[in-house]
């Protein structure tokens, strides 16, 4: 049995599990009631904010393997550190469980403001105990927890280094999600833990383990009966397969061993003697989580075809009843083209004149010639099968023929970069392709751009294009997932000649059609301003904000409480 060796706690994890789950349930509800009741009065006084604070509150912890401004590679960082944010203004009590990554190099400043609980505790996986201690910083009305171990201290991002993936990382994940179910139970935040009635918002595979150790390690012992756990997909794509041995590491009981297990189709195995038999977290979490949610609607649906299902498709379709998708927001304060303050010059609907000056800043930083006039298309994104990048080498020898300029900003598939050094020195006074992640540069591409071009393969939802428009650059995307969802083609002759839409959608993803695309936005920039300005003005004015998808959130938080936990 596990022991948690906090300075307070010194009993076995099953009796602090029930002992806790008595004594802090009671606490808990105490002092939810209490906070609705104080909502309700604030309800009253503030007319206005009436409609963004929910009657039905919950504890939720989050768990990720990143969360911005702490911890970011991509789109899940961003929406682990603003969705929480949004919840626990609506009222909920919200936690943020993810790793202390701590590289050596300047993000580690991050953790500055988060202390040391002094609570450790030792997990039973991986053949023995491991101890983690947990951090924690309030901010912005979220317990912002970071689980601590030496195998997240190392140089490189979360996932890897420049060798590529680390090979521990089912280890260390495995570790955030045992110690992510502890947290509401032994860590008392602000002078109460978030107890057994919590609801886990499990992000990604990294997360995956959370429901299946739910269901299958206290569940069965009457512990969390009364959570519940969403599983939210950001990528399909990645699903944490490791060989089927690996399983016995995980620190589940055996039974539980069909809830993770993965077949490879003969095609995909290596050699003749080859069974294929692996383990697969996102698969587990597939099949215990309560609910699941995707990050678009679109995408929701594309998960259960065989096109883009990643061979989960008819999991996932099987659990229908249970699947939806929301859209996300984006951080409207962080994102703002009139208080940026990682952009040269501010501008608004109002006052659109400061972004050409963004323009020729960013022309001026990028060593580019200075020309207000001409078309700049930009791309910021991990350089990866999933964004396409191969059509934009594709398209580049046409596309450079053209009086336009591109920038491009990435990191990832060392082809691609090689690629990206190589277009520049061909192309000196049209292309940048800046090599790294960089959120700086990131802000002034998406300020100084006409164009935001976006051909991925698939995409679960996409923030680039949301922040575009946000932006007034006009997003040129592949027809798909979520980019299907939130991008509206241009079309010309609507509203009786002044346009509808807000950027243009290309389909089937092949050059053609990609180049097709950004030459009728390229003409509209040309030649006819005013629908340009039109399209420009119809992204920046969209609502961006998480109130929305917030509220779609509780909606299927209310449905995850509706119906019973997932038991084997
Ligand atoms: N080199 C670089 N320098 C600086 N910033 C960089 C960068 N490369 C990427 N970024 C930033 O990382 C974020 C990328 O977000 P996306 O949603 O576009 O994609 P991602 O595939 O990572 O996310 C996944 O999760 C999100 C969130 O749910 C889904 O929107 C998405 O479809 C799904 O694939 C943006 O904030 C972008 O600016």
């Amino acid at each position: 049995m596990d022991v948690i060796l906090g300075k307070k706690q010194d009993v076995s994890l099953g009796n602090a599990l029930h002992l806790q789950s008595q004594s802090d349930n009671k606490v808990v509800e105490d002092s939810s009631t209490h906070e609705i009741n104080g909502r309700e009065e604030e309800a009253k006084d503030l007319e206005g904010e009436e409609k963004s604070k929910t009657r039905v509150t919950h504890n939720i912890v989050f768990v990720t393997s990143e969360a911005a401004p702490y911890s970011k590679t991509g789109g899940l960082g961003d929406v682990c550190g603003s969705l929480p944010i949004a919840l626990a203004d609506r009222g909920h009590r919200v936690m943020v469980v993810s790793p202390r990554y701590i590289s050596g190099g300047p993000s580690d400043k991050n953790y500055a403001g988060a202390e040391d609980l002094n609570c450790r505790i030792k997990i039973s996986c991986f053949g023995g105990l491991q101890e983690v201690s947990f951090f924690h910083e309030y901010r912005a009305g979220v317990d912002w927890v970071f689980v601590d171990h030496p195998s997240y201290h190392r140089p490189g991002n979360p996932y890897g280094d420049i060798h590529g993936a680390y090979g521990d990382n089912q280890f260390r994940f495995t570790l955030l999600c045992h110690a992510a179910c502890e947290a509401p139970l032994v860590l008392p935040l602000g002078g109460f833990t978030y107890g057994e009635k919590s609801l886990f918002l499990v992000n990604d595979w990294h997360a995956g383990l959370v429901p299946v150790l739910l269901a299958a390690k206290y569940r069965s012992h009457g512990v969390y009966k009364d959570a519940r756990s969403i599983l939210v997909i950001h990528n399909l794509a990645h699903q944490g397969v490791e060989p089927a041995t690996t399983y016995e590491n995980l620190g589940l009981p055996t039974e539980w061993y069909g809830a993770l297990e993965w077949v490879f189709p003969t095609w995909a195995r290596t050699h003749a003697l080859d069974k294929g038999e692996a383990v697969n977290i996102l698969k587990g979490a597939v099949v215990t989580a309560d609910r699941i949610l995707t990050v678009s609607q679109g995408y929701s649906w594309e998960i259960t075809t065989v096109e883009g299902g990643y061979g989960l498709n008819e999991l996932l379709s099987s659990r229908k009843s249970v699947l939806n998708g929301i859209t996300n927001g984006i951080d409207v304060t962080e994102w703002d083209p009139a208080s940026d303050k990682l952009i040269d010059f501010h501008y608004s609907m109002d006052d659109l004149s400061g972004k050409v000056k963004c323009k020729t800043a960013l022309q001026k930083e990028l060593g580019l010639p200075v020309r207000p006039d001409c078309p700049m298309i930009g791309f910021i994104g991990r350089l990866d099968y999933q964004k396409g990048t191969d059509l934009i080498q594709a398209g580049m020898p046409d596309l450079m023929q053209d009086d336009v300029q591109f920038v491009m900003l990435g990191s990832g598939d060392k082809q691609t970069e090689d690629w990206m050094r190589a277009t520049e020195s061909t192309y000196k006074d049209k292309f940048r392709g800046w090599v790294g992640f960089n959120v700086p540069i990131s802000h002034k591409i998406t300020a100084g751009c006409d164009i935001l071009l976006m051909p991925s393969r698939f995409e679960p939802c996409g923030l680039n294009q949301l922040y575009a428009m946000r932006y007034g650059t006009v997003p040129v995307v592949h027809c798909t997932g979520g980019l299907r969802d939130t991008v509206e083609n241009f079309n010309p002759y609507a509203q009786e000649g002044s346009g509808q839409g807000t950027g243009w959608t290309f389909s089937p993803l092949c050059k053609e059609s990609m180049l097709g695309a950004l030459r009728y936005a390229i003409e509209t920039y040309r030649k006819h301003k005013t629908s340009w300005e039109g399209l420009m003005r119809r992204g920046m004015e969209r609502d961006y904000t998480w109130g929305n998808a917030a509220s779609q959130y509780e909606q299927v938080f209310d449905w995850a409480f509706f119906d019973q936990p997932y038991v084997k």
